[in-house]
């Protein structure tokens, strides 16, 4: 069978997008690992799924999988790309979009620039919510790593994200950090690590490397994570422009009960068909 894709970017977090509400496919992880590479298939971050909800109340159900092929909670940059991609396809003219996903509701908003707001609910500090091996929510924690001790911040968006605060990110050990830190015993689901350079109250420079992927050009819910613990550890000032290599996010969390909003652009790159046995 041919299946029919879209290929986009949240400022070059690249994504695979797949309407499963007008098509039919199953993609088992080893496919979805055999369509991310980079050399013998379409290659992306993450492969974005489409499928109608299950919940009445909401618009589409939204599924993620990283490139290793297997399934997370969310993602922010492809949140941005799934609400332009649903109504580029004609699958709703809506611009306010109620998405199901695995870690519960999202809304999307398609602005009249086309830049998309999505509402990434409430930061959660609790280490049960990461999951994080740890006694208590304390803005910053001493984690062990390369037999050196490094203090991260621990917050869930959804996925379960380390923030570790560095002087330059340009030359943060994020290839020799990133995945000691994913794969460390206390994140039993593993963990994305971000690397955060405070530029002012109002600015941050990012890098991340995401879990099941690797360093990214971006990632919409690394943005919100290192926004949250910096907040959260008297560092930074709602909104906050954080700077990834591949573009600007702005985050929005005006009290630490409210929900956190991401506002950013998406791309559309091709379209394509691919054969399927
Ligand atoms: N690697 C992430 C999923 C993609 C997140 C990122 N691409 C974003 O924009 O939020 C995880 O395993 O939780």
């Amino acid at each position: 069978m041919l299946l029919h894709f879209t290929k986009m970017h949240g400022l070059s977090n690249d994504f695979m997008v797949v309407d499963l509400v007008t098509q039919r496919a199953r993609l088992d992880t080893e496919r979805i690992q055999q369509l991310a590479n980079r050399h013998l298939g379409i290659g992306f971050d993450q492969l974005l799924l489409v499928e109608p909800p299950r919940d009445p109340e909401m618009d589409f159900r939204y599924r993620i999988f990283n490139a290793d092929g297997h399934e997370v909670e969310n993602c922010g940059n492809g949140a941005r790309c799934f609400a332009r991609f649903v109504r580029g396809a004609g699958l709703t003219h809506k611009r306010e979009i109620r998405v199901e996903t695995q870690a519960g509701p999202l809304t999307l908003r398609v602005e009249e620039d086309e830049r998309v707001r999505v509402n990434m609910g409430v930061p959660r500090f609790a280490p049960e919510a990461v999951p994080f091996d740890a006694p208590t929510d304390a803005p910053t924690h001493t984690l062990e790593v390369d037999d050196a001790r490094w203090e991260i911040g621990v917050v869930s968006m959804g996925n379960p994200h380390a923030v570790l605060v560095v002087d330059d990110v340009d030359s943060a050990p994020v290839a020799r950090l990133g995945p000691l830190i994913e794969r460390h015993v206390r994140f039993p689901r593993r963990v994305n690590v971000g690397f955060l350079q405070v530029v002012s109250r109002h600015e941050a420079r990012l890098r991340v490397f995401e879990r099941g992927s690797g360093e990214t050009l971006a990632c919409g819910t690394g943005a919100c994570a290192a926004v949250a613990t910096g907040i959260r550890r008297g560092l930074f000032e709602s909104p906050v422009d954080v700077h990834l290599p591949g573009g600007t996010l702005t985050v929005e969390w005006p009290t630490e009960d409210a929900p956190m909003v991401m506002i950013g652009p998406a791309t559309s790159v091709f379209e394509g068909r691919i054969a399927l046995p």
